[in-house]
């Protein structure tokens, strides 16, 4: 019952956040140590999660649903405490006023109003890989050079349940305690750096890439299959994905390869949550005080392919831009994202024109859309980023025009016929809080952790009439290079 991988009820949560320097660059990829942290890391911000306070797994259908219901029992439960010593309250929520904790340079925004949650959601309602909320016990959250640390305590907890009866509530001395002691705690994996290789390493002694379950045979047919299926008239775009698998001599550093991802790609958002890590350019949506954010992209430029010399991003700019593919694949992705959120907002903001998107792999054609989101008829209630990625997923720049049919052709094409399953690639990951704030990105560019020694990473791409399997191949190579350099190796 109280064990937080088993226990399905929700838990009976108590925190403490208070305000915490961090120093130096990067303060929160130093703190993945042992690979099964949570992160959400972008440009040095964000979140990391230590520990397990409680933890909820669902499949199938209902995983978002019922995800919500553990997440807001939970939440309705819980009680927090503003600063170190302010007495902690049960039953109520917020006891803290919304998002404002003070500093010492008076009230700033907290990343989050406790309690904090990391979560990640399986692709396919069909698919038996758990999608999965965990709880942390320590959370270090930074934004812009202010941070804070919150200690989150399931009361029922056994090492709690006798001093929680005599009014025992988490402290600001104890949080410290116990980060310190998550942090000295011995790891699943070495975090050696000698084990990463340099980025440009072509291959590695220490590390294999081979074939995954969907081969690259398997998927040239599955493409050209998707590629038939929409000139027959049957939809208009599709996304096919494959896995490539990386087996490691050495246990795989998990936070090695994060600490890779947050310096290299600092301008996505570097994952981890139970297994799924990576870095992903695509925000699903972020929702902050009522705020909606969303990053589309879909069109895709190796940059290994420009030709050299030449202004890389004037010739992304033009062969993006000018290709009626690409462009056609943007506005479906836009499309499907602004379809679903235009009913929950009170206004909406999407760029006329994309802009293009360089990180160190890949070009991307990108749209940013903000929107404020309205208060329901009953209850005056807003969307939490938990609905938002409910009603969001799967977009047309993961999963294909129209939806329902593109999401059933690829559980034909990649599941059925040839045997992969996507797992949590592609779903939803990210981070959500007590007040329905929280970040959901697309689980992409990334991999699985199946165990010490292997690595299964995934990616797909967008398919139009006008697609050439063989191209749509190599797109897949140049979206998994991130992962395999981050690993130690290239393709
Ligand atoms: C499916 C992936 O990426 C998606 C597909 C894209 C495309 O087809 O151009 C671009 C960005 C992502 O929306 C992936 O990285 O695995």
């Amino acid at each position: 019952m109280n064990n937080p991988d088993h226990r399905t009820s929700a838990p009976r949560l108590a925190s403490v956040t208070c305000a915490r320097p961090l120093s130096g660059e990067n303060t929160l990829a130093e703190l993945l140590r042992t690979g099964d942290e949570c992160a959400w890391i972008r440009f040095g911000n964000g979140m990391v999660g230590l520990g397990t306070a409680a933890r909820f797994h669902a499949t199938g259908p209902e995983r978002f649903d019922a995800a919500r219901q553990w997440w807001e029992d939970a939440v309705n439960g819980a009680a927090g405490t503003e600063l170190p010593g302010t007495p902690a309250l049960t039953g109520t929520i917020p006891v803290i006023p919304p998002h404002t904790l003070h500093h010492d340079d008076g009230p700033v925004p907290s990343a989050a109003t406790a309690p904090i949650a990391f979560a990640a959601f399986a692709f396919d309602d069909a698919s038996p890989v758990p999608s999965v909320v965990r709880v942390p016990e320590i959370v270090v959250s930074a934004v812009d050079g202010h941070a804070w640390l919150t200690w989150q305590v399931d009361l029922d907890a056994p090492e709690h349940r006798a001093r929680a009866a005599q009014g025992w509530r988490p402290d600001a001395e104890g949080a410290e305690q116990r980060l310190a002691e998550l942090l000295g705690s011995p790891g699943t994996g070495p975090a050696s750096a000698a084990q990463i290789a340099g980025p440009d390493a072509r291959t590695s002694p220490d590390a294999t890439l081979t074939q995954g379950v969907l081969d690259r045979e398997g998927y040239l047919s599955a493409v050209a299959a998707g590629v038939e299926a929409i000139r027959a008239g049957r939809l208009t775009k599709l996304v096919v994905a494959r896995d490539a698998v990386v087996k490691t001599a050495d246990p795989v550093d998990v936070p090695g390869v994060l600490g890779e991802l947050t310096t290299r790609y600092a301008d996505c958002w570097t994952y981890s949550v139970d297994g799924l890590i990576g870095a992903t350019p695509e925000m699903l949506i972020k929702v902050e005080r009522g705020q909606a954010r969303a990053r589309v992209l879909a069109g895709t430029l190796d940059r290994s392919g420009a030709p050299r010399g030449s202004d890389g991003t004037a010739f992304a700019t033009r062969m993006l831009f000018e290709d009626e593919k690409q462009r056609h694949e943007h506005q479906l992705a836009i499309d499907s994202l602004t379809e679903r959120l235009g009913p929950l907002t009170q206004s909406l903001d999407a760029h006329q024109e994309p802009f293009v998107l360089e990180l160190p792999n890949v070009w991307h054609l990108a749209s940013d859309v903000t929107a404020q989101l309205a208060r329901s008829t009953e209850g005056g209630r807003r969307a939490s980023a938990l609905d938002l990625a409910q009603v969001l997923h799967p977009t047309a720049a993961v999963c294909g025009t129209p939806r329902d049919e593109a999401a059933a052709l690829i559980r034909q094409l990649e599941h059925t016929e040839r045997g992969m399953d996507r797992g949590l690639y592609a779903g939803p990951v990210g981070w959500m809080d007590a007040a329905g704030n929280g970040e959901f990105g697309i689980a992409l560019r990334g991999a699985v952790v199946e165990d010490e020694h292997t690595v299964r990473l995934y990616a797909g791409c967008g398919v139009v009439a006008a697609s050439d399997p063989e191209a749509e191949l190599a797109e897949t190579s140049a979206k998994m290079r991130p992962m395999l350099q981050a690993l130690g190796l290239r393709d």
